[in-house]
């Protein structure tokens, strides 16, 4: 039968990747996707930009909402102090099967908690199941038209504190109007656009990070 293109980036990963060296995988991805296929990874532009965010932040807990290939997901476990934790969702049981053995190859699977579920149904069982009180961080980076929802729903669940973080992909290119709209004009946020391109091209896409102020 035919592999799935997540399929083709994990073997990529093995084939050109060092096993336990978050670097070299987080470089093959990006290589099979400038020379053999696009993928949306948040890729090495961006992927800098979110780098630069986590190690400011230096957070405790994270929430990454929309795992797919696990390459944020890497880059991010592979700069948080130890005894910090990333959870990251993905409801797609394929593409968490996929991310499972990309997060695995880099060595970083004691940071992660890969969660196979929906958002809506997973962010209000945080708490309870999870043992987490507020998150540092969030990336969102799953369904465009779920990152507003999705941050009213962790406001409602009291998962923000004074100073979290909310660092949002793709909001120029798919974009997501109506989850910048509600961070900029927000009195809860203070939000700050950081201008870069779609992953693995020229088009401009940026990332908007926003501070929770209570
Ligand atoms: C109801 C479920 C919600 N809750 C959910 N709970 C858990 N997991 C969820 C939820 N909703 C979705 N997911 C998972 O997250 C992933 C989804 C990721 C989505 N990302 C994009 O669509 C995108 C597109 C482009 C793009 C740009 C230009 C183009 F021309 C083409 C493509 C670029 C980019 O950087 C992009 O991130 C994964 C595929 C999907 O299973
Ligand atoms: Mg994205």
């Amino acid at each position: 039968t035919q592999s799935t293109r997540p399929q083709r980036l994990l073997s990529a990963v093995q084939k050109n990747a060092t096993r336990g060296d978050p670097c070299s995988v987080v470089k093959a991805i990006d290589q099979f996707c400038r020379s053999k296929e696009w993928a949306m990874n948040v890729g090495d532009e961006k992927g800098c930009i979110l780098d630069s965010v986590v190690s400011e932040v230096n957070p405790t807990t994270v929430l990454e909402l929309g795992t797919y290939c696990g390459y944020s997901t890497v880059r991010i476990a592979n700069l948080l102090p130890p005894h910090a934790k990333l959870i990251t969702l993905e409801f797609n049981p394929d593409f968490a099967a996929i991310a499972r053995q990309v997060i695995a190859w880099s060595g970083l699977e004691e940071k992660v908690q890969l969660v196979e579920g929906a958002s809506g149904d997973l962010i209000p069982k945080m708490k309870e199941d999870f043992g987490v009180k507020t998150f540092d961080l969030v990336f969102l980076d799953h369904w465009k038209d779920r990152y507003l929802p999705d941050t009213k729903l962790m406001e409602a669940c009291g998962l923000l504190r004074k100073g979290s973080i909310l660092l949002a992909d793709n909001v120029i290119c798919p974009g997501t109007p109506d989850y910048l709209e509600y961070v900029r004009s927000s009195p809860r946020y203070e939000s700050q656009y950081f201008k870069s391109h779609l992953e693995y091209t020229k088009v401009e896409d940026g990332l908007e990070k926003s501070v929770f102020l209570g």
